[in-house]
């Protein structure tokens, strides 16, 4: 069912920094920072030949990633995406598996203007999966 990885997510403490050790250290390019108000994030992309990075930092109150930089002052993997060809599809089998879908279970539009969902990190060996719908490749 899942296919390309699409991106690893980077939970970061200080947005700024994060993005000159990625562009400067590592020499790779680097967006602007985006405001993600819808999900609760400003994001940096960084892109690889083979995939991206997101580099996630919070945005207002209610940031989903607020708990997580609280137990990992120092930032860490968040969560990896995988690109499905139909993201209710994929939706409704990994329900029927027994796999908690976050929210209420209706897809979002993410970073890349494409529906996104998110798997509860406890039924994926402790890491938060997100699910992305790509068009089928021709
Ligand atoms: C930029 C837009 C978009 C895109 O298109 O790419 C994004 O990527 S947005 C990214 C941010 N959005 C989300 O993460 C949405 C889904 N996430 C959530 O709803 C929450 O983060 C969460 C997964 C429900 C966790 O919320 P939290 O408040 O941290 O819950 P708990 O404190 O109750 O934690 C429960 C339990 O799970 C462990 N945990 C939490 N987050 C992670 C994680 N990222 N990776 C691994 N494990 C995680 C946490 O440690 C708790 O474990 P125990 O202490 O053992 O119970
Ligand atoms: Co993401």
């Amino acid at each position: 069912m899942i296919g390309r990885l699409n991106h690893i997510a980077l939970a970061v403490p200080d947005l700024s920094s994060a993005t000159a050790l990625y562009r400067d250290t590592l020499g790779a390019k680097v967006s602007a920072p985006i405001d993600q108000p819808d999900h609760g994030v400003t994001v940096v992309f960084v892109e690889l030949p083979n995939t991206k990075i997101e580099l996630l930092y919070p945005l207002g109150e209610k940031s989903p990633i607020a708990n997580f930089l609280e137990r990992n002052p120092g930032g860490g993997i968040h969560h990896v995406c995988y690109e499905v060809e139909d993201i209710l599809a994929a939706r409704d089998k990994l329900k029927a598996e027994g796999a908690r879908v976050l929210g209420d279970g209706n897809p979002k539009i993410g970073a890349h203007g494409l529906p996104v969902l998110f798997l509860h990190p406890k039924d994926f060996l402790g890491t938060l999966v997100e699910i992305e719908e790509v068009a089928k490749a021709a």
